[in-house]
């Protein structure tokens, strides 16, 4: 089966150097997720040879970089013949068209003594006595014809990448990833604009918690465009224990600059250039904005929360999308440290518990356990 694959406009629009090495990159992306097969490009479009599978096809509709995809039929049309490619489509879509309201749509690059209206007129013509007729604007079927130089590609259907960029174009993210409904979804969406996601997960509840961490992973896998996930476990509850010994207020942003801080290690390390969360604003007391400012205060990474805007309705919708909200779900609440957290914490109150604590981030990232997935 030959597939055409026509990767995201956004990359179309880059500068030819940085075109090529996005297109580039998809093309071994594809080639590492379906792991057969042929891939070459041509003139801003991927062409695909795999055996007849359609599960090929459900894979590439995970591949960020990928606007759309068709399976296609060919033929090699010598000496400009428009009759060769009137017969072959008559071959080709006699039965799609069949008892059916149709319209031939037509697209060429090259120089041929034909335009693409006279395509669409011939083909139309011919495929008319076995349809109900045609109608330009809403046709029932619609059938394609895409001739590239001296070669015409035929297909009916249009299937929807993910569009966004390929996955390591962008460079990589530490993410810290609790396993809730919406890390998985930052995550998803950093893959999405082309970044690479390290994993850093904070284990605050055991196996069962580890055990969700990998199955969301998993899923998320599906999505990396054939990049291995790498994930760093930290033991959580260690970090609980520390943090006993400051006021109860103050915990759970502790808590969370403490993550900040062994992820901005795992930058240094991994050389990752950002930190992602899956934070949306003033959506839970952590959250606001006040608390939001010294949580991060002295970061030295950008922090990229992609959530930042959206509501829980909104993350769920995606996390159902993605795949990643039946695991989600079933992972316990792990809010032992402080039911009240207050919505402004003082940022000279969190460094002075900071260095009271003085925890060696370095040695927390050291003993972390290490899983490629
Ligand atoms: N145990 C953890 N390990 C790693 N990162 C964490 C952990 N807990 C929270 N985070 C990070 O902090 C963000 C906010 O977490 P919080 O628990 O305040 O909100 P949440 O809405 O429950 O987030 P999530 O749905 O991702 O768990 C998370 O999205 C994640 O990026």
């Amino acid at each position: 089966m030959l597939i055409i694959i026509r990767p995201s406009g956004e990359i179309a629009l880059k500068s030819p150097r940085s075109r090529r090495n996005f297109e580039y990159t998809l093309a071994n992306n594809i080639r590492s997720v379906i792991k057969e097969g042929k891939i070459w490009r041509s003139q801003g479009v991927l062409f695909l040879e795999v055996n007849d599978d359609n599960k090929n096809l459900e894979e590439l509709s995970k591949v960020f970089g990928i606007a759309s995809f068709s399976p296609v039929m060919s033929i090699k049309s010598y000496n400009n013949n428009l009759e060769d490619i009137v017969n072959k489509a008559k071959e080709v879509f006699a039965e799609i068209v069949k008892g059916k309201i149709f319209a031939v749509r037509a697209k060429r690059i090259g120089s041929h003594n034909f335009t693409s209206l006279d395509v669409q007129r011939k083909v139309g013509e011919a495929l008319y006595p076995f349809s109900r007729g045609v109608d330009l604007e809403n046709p029932e079927v619609e059938v394609f014809i895409e001739i590239r130089n001296d070669i015409a590609y035929f297909y009916h259907k249009i299937i929807k990448g993910p569009k966004g960029l390929p996955v390591g174009v962008a460079g990589k993210t530490v993410v810290l990833f609790s396993g809730g409904i919406d890390s998985p979804v930052a995550t998803w969406m950093m893959m999405k604009r082309g970044s690479i996601p390290i994993i850093l997960n904070f284990n605050l509840g055991g196996s069962v918690h580890r055990k969700f961490v990998l199955e969301e992973l998993s899923v998320l896998r599906k999505w990396s465009g054939g990049h291995k996930l790498k994930l760093f476990i930290v033991n959580g509850t260690d970090m609980l224990i520390k943090l006993s010994q400051i006021e109860k207020r103050n915990r759970v942003v502790m808590l969370k600059r403490v993550m900040y801080k062994v992820a901005e290690r795992l930058c240094d390390k991994a050389n990752a250039k950002s930190i992602t969360t899956g934070e949306s604003l003033s959506q839970v007391s952590s959250q606001t904005m006040a608390n939001l400012y010294v949580t991060e205060y002295g970061i030295k990474y950008p922090i990229f929360r992609p959530l930042i805007g959206f509501d829980k309705e909104e993350i769920v919708e995606l996390a159902s999308k993605i795949g990643t909200y039946e695991y989600s779900i079933k992972l316990p609440e792990y809010c032992a440290i402080s039911t009240k957290a207050r919505t402004s914490v003082e940022l000279d109150e969190v460094l002075k518990d900071e260095e009271k604590l003085n925890i060696d981030y370095e040695k927390v990232l050291e003993n972390s356990e290490v899983i490629e997935i």
